[in-house]
């Protein structure tokens, strides 16, 4: 399975709807991807928090409907990292009643919306995220067919990176592969490289993360995106400008690798 991360780069000058159309083209261009992987909130901005509501929509809005084009003009599922949506009117609003979540989407490889993930764990203690939109409540995978065997993706999404109970939670339910998309500062980025290669070494898992890159609303952010093989190797690494990582993942290998290591079978609990 060919993997493709674009690690996208932007600042606060672009507007948002011609970033859509940039990235969509970016996507476009991805032939011979199976899997092309976007970050966090690359459209809203992952710190612009006060331009969240008003560029907040559903999951068939506007961005979403870009990359499913995109997705279905190279036949590759897409993870479009993630948007701000919106509840529909009239549907839930969430224990907050915010009717706003950071929600990642899956989609398939004819362009259709398969999943979403809704991010669990918010980032930005009082302020931030934990102040403006809902927390995602449901665990979610993705399952489908390579010619080497089934991925099993588990979903997260930047700040739950640090919360490894998740992981284990997805691994324990079958995955065999994360996906996680960021928008983390550069202040710290030493701990997403570490955090990444630890989920996928305690886990015997690959490791996608696709992080953003430049400079936007006063924080610069880390890029360093990695895709990280299930042994802990760094298969391909981003620097700290717009960048796409291509690496070629063997599902077979992940499933030989932990019949020969069985570390997981070894846990007391
Ligand atoms: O945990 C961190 O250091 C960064 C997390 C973050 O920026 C986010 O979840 O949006």
């Amino acid at each position: 399975m060919r993997v493709h991360v674009l690690q996208v780069a932007y600042g606060d000058d672009e507007p948002l709807s011609e970033r859509v159309q940039r990235v969509a083209a970016l996507v476009a261009e991805q032939q011979g991807a199976d899997l092309v992987v976007l970050p966090e909130l690359w459209a809203p901005t992952g710190f612009g928090y006060r331009g969240w509501a008003a560029a907040a929509e559903p999951v068939d809005g506007p961005t979403i409907t870009a990359i499913s084009a995109a997705a279905r003009s190279i036949g590759a599922f897409v993870h479009a990292g993630s948007i701000i949506e919106a509840a529909a009117p009239g549907a839930d609003r969430g224990p907050e009643g915010r009717g706003l979540w950071n929600t990642s989407v899956l989609i398939g490889d004819e362009g259709e919306p398969l999943l979403t993930y809704r991010k669990i764990h918010r980032f930005g203690f009082a302020a931030g995220e934990p102040d403006l939109i809902e927390a995602g409540d449901e665990q979610v995978l993705a399952e489908w067919e390579t010619a080497a065997g089934p991925v099993v993706a588990g979903l997260a999404t930047c700040y739950d990176l640090r919360f490894p109970e998740l992981f284990r939670s997805l691994a324990e339910q079958g995955a065999n592969l994360f996906v996680v998309p960021a928008a983390w500062p550069a202040a710290r980025v030493e701990h997403w490289r570490l955090l990444g290669r630890a989920r996928a070494v305690e886990n015997q898992a690959v490791m996608i993360q696709c992080n953003t890159a430049g400079t936007h609303a006063g924080v610069t952010m880390g890029g360093h995106s990695q895709i990280v093989s299930a042994t802990g190797e760094v298969l391909a690494e981003a620097g700290d400008n717009e960048a796409v990582l291509v690496a070629d993942i063997d599902v077979a290998a992940i499933e030989q690798y932990r019949a020969t290591f069985p570390v997981l079978a070894d846990r007391r609990l």
